[in-house]
């Protein structure tokens, strides 16, 4: 998947200027950057999501298996059951265990030989199903917010997408349970792309292999804060060399 050229405005502010990225297959890329460099707004545009937002408009290409995500006649849904979202906090429907991970897959009409088995592998694949096994019937709501996170994963991961979005996954959880996550996720990148947002250096240095680091540049005239990508490299590069002052000083805790 590659980002060419990505403008995003809402309304008239120009919230993300000419970003460029391509990310690695099976990899796991961070988007790093202060707050209102518009790494979420990055990431939404990913799959579409930006759609949903009043007055969003994003100009340029993401190009999916060669073929731009925005070109007329693309479903958005249907972009989004291969592109995945996992929320900042844990977002469960108030249904079963079970269900929250088979809705996914009956409303999109996938084609499931055994309901049964999918669950337990969309369980199994976010390292949930030992703790739920036998209470698949049981609220989601009765689950830990990091189990719930998990099952956010799950059913993200049931229809089967390619790539996988983490909007600041674990930020609302405790250590444990964000270490279970950086764990989960460094096992998932082995059948998935992961593309995901963080405020938390650490966590980028520990999971990634890539990191784009993002900052916002201040128009003189208007005042406005756009959101440019300043640095894209292997995340050992950005963390221990990087290229741009700006980077070295967001890293080194000079700013941001
Ligand atoms: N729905 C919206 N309507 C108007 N402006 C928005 C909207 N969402 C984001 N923005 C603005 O776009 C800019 C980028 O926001 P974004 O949330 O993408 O940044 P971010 O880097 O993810 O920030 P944070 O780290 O604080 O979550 C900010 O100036 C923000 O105020």
């Amino acid at each position: 998947m590659a980002v060419e050229g990505l403008n995003v405005f809402y309304g008239d502010f120009h919230a993300v200027q000419n970003v460029d990225l391509a990310f690695g297959r099976n990899e796991i890329t961070a988007l790093i950057g202060p707050s209102g460099c518009g790494k979420s707004t990055v990431l939404r545009s990913l799959n579409r999501m930006n759609d949903l937002v009043s007055g969003a408009r994003v100009e340029g290409a993401v190009n999916y298996h060669g073929q731009n995500i925005y070109a007329r006649g693309v479903d958005p849904i249907a972009v989004r059951t291969h592109i995945g979202m996992v929320f900042q906090k844990p977002n469960p429907f108030p249904k079963s265990i079970y269900e929250n991970i088979a809705y996914g897959p009956k409303v999109t009409g996938m084609k499931v030989d055994s309901m049964d088995d999918l669950v337990e592998e969309a369980l199994r694949g976010a390292a949930l199903w030992d703790e739920v096994k036998d209470k698949l019937k049981q609220s989601a709501y009765g689950l830990s917010g990091g189990q719930q996170q998990r099952l956010c994963i799950a059913r993200t991961i049931a229809t089967r997408p390619d790539v996988i979005l983490m909007d600041e996954p674990c930020s609302a959880l405790d250590p444990i349970a964000t270490s279970r996550i950086e764990d989960l996720m460094l096992e998932l990148k082995q059948d998935f792309t992961i593309i995901i947002v963080t405020h938390n250096m650490q966590q980028a240095a520990r999971v990634s292999d890539r990191t784009a680091f993002f900052t916002a540049r201040q128009d003189e005239t208007t005042g406005n804060r756009t959101g440019v990508l300043v640095e894209y490299d292997a995340t050992s590069s950005i963390f221990s060399n990087p290229a741009d002052q700006r980077t070295e000083d967001y890293i080194s805790g000079r700013f941001g």
